[in-house]
């Protein structure tokens, strides 16, 4: 067993901020924000290492053990579903998901009178079980990106998608119909890890904890 620390981090929107937070209780991996084409970065002194992995596949790292810990988005865990243990919300990358429309459809649209409709979505883990606990049969598109597309295209009348400014929606002439969870990112962590290397892992958490406290 390595007794280095070895976090995941995912590259895309939320990097930097997740690099900032880590600096502030003293762990410095502002390496990953080089341009640099490397994936691991290693701190021999610190017995840290840090993987830039894309933020889809963080929790499979650290499911696996490839990672003791990882910083991911609500919505990831929520679609995967891995069994990693989740301690703490870092309370940034907030953001909401979503089902939308086109804003015609909107006008004589009734959501409690859905029985069968089409969604476009990244997630359809989350949109299948969403629909189902309220009884309405879904087809579920599976796309990977420019989600807001679907409506227009006629691929499917609605969508499950992240907003933030939702100025994506807007420039679609898509409007929000249902919220279906509030997204921030998180902090997960092996499970096996938690026992093995308990000691350097809770001062992680206690002081991500204590940072994230006088915010
Ligand atoms: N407007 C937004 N759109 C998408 N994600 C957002 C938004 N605001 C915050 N986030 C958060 O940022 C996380 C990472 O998003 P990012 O776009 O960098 O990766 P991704 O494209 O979803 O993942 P991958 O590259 O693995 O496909 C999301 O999982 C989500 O939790
Ligand atoms: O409310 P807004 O601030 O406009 O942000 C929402 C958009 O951002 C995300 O897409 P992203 O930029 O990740 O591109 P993608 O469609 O290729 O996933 C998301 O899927 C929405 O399309």
């Amino acid at each position: 067993m390595s007794d280095y620390i070895t976090i995941a981090i995912p590259k895309g929107r939320i990097l930097e901020e997740s690099v900032d937070l880590f600096g502030r209780i003293g762990i410095n991996c502002r390496e990953l924000l080089s341009d640099s084409r490397k994936l691991i970065f290693e701190n021999s002194a610190e017995k840290m290492r840090y993987m830039i992995v894309r933020a889809t596949d963080v929790p499979t790292y650290v499911e696996y053990g490839s990672a003791d810990l990882g910083i991911v988005g609500k919505d990831t865990l929520m679609e995967q579903g891995k069994d990693v243990y989740e301690p703490l919300d870092l309370k940034f990358g907030y953001c909401r998901m979503m089902v939308a429309e086109p804003a015609n459809l909107a006008k004589n649209d009734d959501p409690s009178g859905w029985s069968h409709i089409r969604i476009a979505t990244k997630y359809p883990h989350v949109t299948e079980s969403y629909f189902a606990a309220k009884g309405i049969q879904v087809e579920i598109i599976k796309l990977y990106g420019s989600i807001e597309l679907a409506p227009l295209v006629g691929l499917s009348e609605r969508i499950v998608d992240l907003v933030s400014t939702g100025e994506t929606m807007r420039q679609n002439g898509l409007v929000e119909v249902e919220t279906i969870a509030e997204i921030t990112t998180r902090l997960i962590v092996n499970r096996a890890s938690l026992k093995t290397k308990q000691e350097r892992i809770s001062a992680i958490i206690q002081g991500l904890e204590q940072v994230l406290q006088s915010a």
